[in-house]
C-alpha cells in the first residue's frame, strides 16, 4: 500500500514494532519530529487496519491508531523500501495481552492472561509469498511468544492454513467465544505454591452468582490448611471436584432451607462441605 508521503524513513528495519505512542521502537528525534513521524504511522495504521478489515469481511477495522492509543497492544508493521519512489507498508499484525476465560482440554474454565493474535494482514499483492511468515516470526521473536501459547482472535480460513502450515498448528479446544486456542496452549501449571492455576470453579448456582468464581487452588489450600482433619474422611467431600462431564457437573451450594428441614449430618453427605 502507497502513501502520498515517503513511508521509508519510518522503516529503518523492515519490520518496525509500534505501541501506544505511535512511534517504532527505533525512533530517535527530536519533538517535533516525533509528532510528524506520530501523524505518518496514525496514518499508515489507520489504511492497513481499513484494508486489514475489508479483506476480512468486517463491518469496521480491529486496529486503528485511536484504538492503540488506549491499550498496551503491540502493532507490527511490514515495510518495502523499494517499492516507487516513496516504499510501501506491505503488512500488519497486532498482538497484546488478553484476560480471557476459556475452557481447557477437560472443559474447565480457566481464567487466564494470554497473548493473542487480534489482528493480521499481508497486502493482497503478496500474500503467499512467505511476509506473513516473516512478520509473525518477528513478532514472536519480540514478544517471546511461542505459538502455541497465543489465541486467535477470530482466525480466517486463510490464518488457520498459515498456522497449521508454518506451525503445524492443527488440533483446536473448543471455546465458547471467538478465540481458537490450540493443544499446547495449556502448558505445566504454575510451580509456585502460592499461585492459583487459573482454574475456575463456576457454576449457574447463587455462589457464583453471588460471589463471582472461585479460584479452585484457593479452596484446595483452605482444605490443606485444616490439618487436623483427615485427608481421606468420609465427611470430606471437596468442594471441587474434577468430572468427566464438566462444569456443570460441579457440586451445587446446600440450601438453607433443605439445611432447616434435614438435619445437617444427613445434608452433609450428598453435598459440599461449606465449613471449609
Ligand atoms: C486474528 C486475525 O487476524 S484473523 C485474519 C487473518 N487475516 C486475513 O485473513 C486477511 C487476508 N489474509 C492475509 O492477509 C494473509 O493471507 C495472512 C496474513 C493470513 C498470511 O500472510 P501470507 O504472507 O500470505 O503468509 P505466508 O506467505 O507466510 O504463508 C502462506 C500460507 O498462509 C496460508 N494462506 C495464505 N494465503 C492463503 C489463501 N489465499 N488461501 C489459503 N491459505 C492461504 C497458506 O497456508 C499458505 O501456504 P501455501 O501457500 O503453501 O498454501
Amino acid at each position: 500500500m502507497e502513501f502520498r508521503f515517503d513511508v521509508r524513513p519510518i522503516f529503518t528495519n523492515q519490520i518496525v514494532r509500534i505501541n501506544s505512542n505511535l512511534l517504532p521502537s527505533t525512533f530517535v528525534g527530536d519533538r517535533r519530529m516525533a509528532i510528524d513521524m506520530a501523524n505518518k504511522v496514525s496514518q499508515i495504521i489507520n489504511e492497513m487496519g481499513e484494508a486489514s478489515a475489508k479483506a476480512q469481511g468486517l463491518n469496521k477495522p480491529v486496529t486503528t491508531s485511536q484504538k492503540l492509543r488506549l491499550t498496551d497492544q503491540m502493532v507490527y508493521l511490514l515495510g518495502d523500501n523499494d517499492h516507487g519512489r516513496h516504499g510501501a507498508v506491505v503488512g500488519l499484525l497486532k498482538v497484546g495481552q488478553k484476560s480471557l476465560y476459556v475452557f481447557d482440554e477437560n472443559g474447565e474454565t480457566k481464567m487466564v492472561d494470554a497473548p493473542c493474535v487480534l489482528d493480521f494482514y499481508v497486502h493482497e499483492s503478496r500474500q503467499r509469498s512467505g511476509l506473513g511468515k516473516t512478520l509473525f516470526e518477528t513478532m514472536l521473536r519480540e514478544e517471546n511468544y511461542k505459538p502455541e501459547k497465543l489465541a486467535i482472535d477470530r482466525p480466517s480460513d486463510k490464518l488457520i492454513g498459515f498456522l497449521r502450515k508454518h506451525y503445524g498448528l492443527e488440533k483446536t479446544i473448543p471455546q465458547m467465544n471467538n478465540f481458537v486456542v490450540y493443544e499446547g496452549f495449556f502448558g505445566n501449571p504454575s510451580s509456585d505454591p502460592n499461585s492459583h492455576d487459573g482454574r475456575m470453579h463456576m457454576t449457574a448456582g447463587p455462589n457464583t452468582a453471588l460471589f463471582g468464581p472461585q479460584f479452585i487452588n484457593d479452596e484446595c489450600k483452605k482444605r490443606a490448611s485444616k490439618s487436623w482433619e483427615p485427608q481421606n474422611s468420609p465427611t470430606t467431600i471437596p468442594l471441587v471436584q474434577s468430572s468427566p462431564v464438566g462444569r456443570y457437573a460441579a457440586p451445587r451450594p446446600m440450601c438453607s432451607m433443605a439445611e432447616i428441614i434435614h438435619s445437617s449430618a444427613t445434608a452433609a453427605a450428598g453435598e459440599p462441605n461449606r465449613e471449609l
